[in-house]
């Protein structure tokens, strides 16, 4: 599977603010050319504290990209697959509308009546890990799902789990002309953070895009 990650940030690296609602970091164009990202996936991928904070629909915007991918033989929109180990996802959340399949990643002790209640929903509930969903066994299971290629949108605690495991092979990050701060603010990547043999990235295209900057890196694991 290929595995990629974009995200917009602050000129101090930060996702959003630390009231953890969605700000429109990103203008038009970018917004544009991660629907463009989207519309090349199997599958878009988000935390559930992105669930819970933004309660995004993971769905294309551009009408025309949707033709597109049903001329090509795909569904009309990639799959939505949310990291939920401790099972949060509300039950109307816009990611279990009827408009794309939906997986949910959650732990083996997820309780019965949650993963009950969501399949009632049409979810597909992938169960892997202790007590936390075990990212690279679910991974091979979207695989055998057909998700050849997963589109990660963020938050930062996914997104360092994934680079913890190993697991992204491109990153594009939309830095814009503000600054948030706050220490208690979510980062590209939060977690524990790493002390040592810190992933290291190849940059290779800088594009300037509305009044940010698209800088796209290979992930060298
Ligand atoms: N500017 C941008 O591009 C984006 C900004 N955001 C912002 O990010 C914030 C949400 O980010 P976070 O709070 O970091 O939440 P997140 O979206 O990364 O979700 C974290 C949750 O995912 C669950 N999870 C399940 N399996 C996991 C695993 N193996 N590793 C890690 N987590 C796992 C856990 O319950 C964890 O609490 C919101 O403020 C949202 O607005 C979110 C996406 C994009
Ligand atoms: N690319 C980007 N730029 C920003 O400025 C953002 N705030 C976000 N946030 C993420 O965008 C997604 C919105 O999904 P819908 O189009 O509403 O379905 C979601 O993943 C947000 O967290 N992204």
């Amino acid at each position: 599977m290929d595995v990629r990650v974009n995200a917009a940030i602050s000129a101090d690296g930060k996702l959003s603010s630390r009231r953890r609602e969605q700000i429109a970091i990103s203008g038009e164009r970018d917004f544009d050319r991660v629907d463009g990202l989207r519309a090349e996936s199997d599958a878009v991928m988000v935390g559930v504290g992105t669930i819970l904070a933004d309660n995004p629909s993971l769905t294309i915007d551009e009408s025309e990209r949707q033709e597109q991918r049903r001329q090509n033989g795909q569904p009309e929109n990639p799959a939505r697959v949310v990291a939920d180990s401790h099972v949060r996802t509300p039950p109307d959340a816009a990611v279990l509308d009827d408009s794309a399949e939906t997986y949910l990643l959650v732990s083996d002790a997820a309780p019965s009546d949650f993963v009950a209640q969501m399949e009632e929903q049409g979810a597909t509930v992938i169960a892997t890990g202790e007590n936390r969903a075990d990212l690279a066994s679910a991974f091979q299971e979207l695989d055998s799902h057909g998700v050849e290629q997963l589109f990660v949108e963020g938050g930062g605690e996914v997104i360092y789990s994934l680079f913890e495991d190993e697991l992204v092979d491109r990153l594009s990050v939309f830095v814009g002309s503000l600054v948030i701060g706050g220490r208690d603010a979510p980062t590209l990547a939060d977690g524990d953070g790493f002390i040592e043999d810190f992933p290291q990235l190849e940059l290779d295209t800088v594009t300037q895009v509305d009044d940010g900057v698209v800088l796209e890196y290979d992930v060298l694991n």
